[in-house]
């Protein structure tokens, strides 16, 4: 077994009295994509801002490299829902923050990757949403990262373009071989780009799925919606739980 690139040990983390993640224990491997899915304030983020050395845990460590996280690595990239890109420097100079050097030269190629080459002198707010989040997706890998963090990064995003950024982030991921780190509400996407889903319930991992499909995956395939039916039970299942403990506490 090789030594995992991401090590989550016995990691918890609490915000005032709340405990958001209780003893997580997560192995993750070089090149591995995993996703993590779970209800809305589960603490999804919250793993990925420790990750990220953006948020220190309560307890226990969490190694990159076999290396403590102590502040943000310098080979690790996170992408958010709102691309976060400065409106007062062109799509290009948005690519090329933080580079020195060649960096116009380095910024068109990560942009002709996202396929937006011909768009490099205009503003980003001339960009349609999907478009400035591959300006965004191209400004994390223009770095070429060896983890990549991505914090529901098409959730603003309507279906088809959507589908398309998910077959562009599964064809750079492929070709570039980083480790990703997805996290998603979107089931289907988890199933369709991830080679394990965790799923987090109560701050603990309540089931962490491999996903044995060859790429690239069709949805409609019925190995993909066995897969997707099992994960979507097991969220469900939880929240009718959920459901029955929060009637109980009215009706009592
Ligand atoms: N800086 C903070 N201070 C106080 N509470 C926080 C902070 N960050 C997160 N929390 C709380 O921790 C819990 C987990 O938040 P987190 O953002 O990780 O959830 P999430 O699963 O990513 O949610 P969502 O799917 O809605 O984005 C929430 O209850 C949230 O309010």
């Amino acid at each position: 077994m090789k030594q995992p690139y991401v090590q989550m040990q016995h990691v918890s983390k609490s915000f005032g009295e709340k405990h958001v993640l209780k003893n997580i224990q997560l192995d993750i491997q070089k090149g591995e994509f995993i996703s993590i899915v779970g209800k809305s304030g589960c603490g999804k983020s919250t793993i990925l801002r420790l990750v990220a050395g953006l948020e220190k845990p309560k307890e226990g460590n969490i190694m990159i490299n076999k290396m403590k996280v102590k502040g943000i690595p310098e080979d690790v990239r996170i992408m958010f829902q709102n691309g976060r890109l400065l409106p007062w420097k062109t799509v290009l100079q948005n690519v090329g923050l933080g580079l020195g050097g060649d960096w116009q030269e380095l910024a068109l190629k990560a942009l002709q990757n996202v396929y937006l080459e011909d768009r490099k002198d205009e503003w980003p707010s001339v960009l349609s949403g999907g478009q400035q989040q591959r300006v965004s997706l191209a400004r994390a890998l223009v770095h070429s990262p060896s983890l990549l963090l991505l914090d529901e990064p098409l959730g603003a995003l309507d279906a088809l373009t959507r589908l398309e950024m998910q077959r562009l982030i599964e064809q750079l991921w492929l070709r570039k071989s980083f480790t990703a780190i997805l996290v998603t509400h979107d089931i289907e996407e988890a199933v369709a780009l991830s080679d394990r889903i965790i799923l987090i319930e109560d701050g603990k991992i309540h089931l962490d799925y491999k996903v044995n499909l060859p790429r690239p995956r069709s949805r409609t395939n019925t190995a993909f919606t066995k897969i997707l039916d099992t994960i979507l039970n097991r969220v469900l299942e939880h929240n009718q739980l959920d459901n029955q403990v929060g009637n109980k506490q009215v009706t009592s």
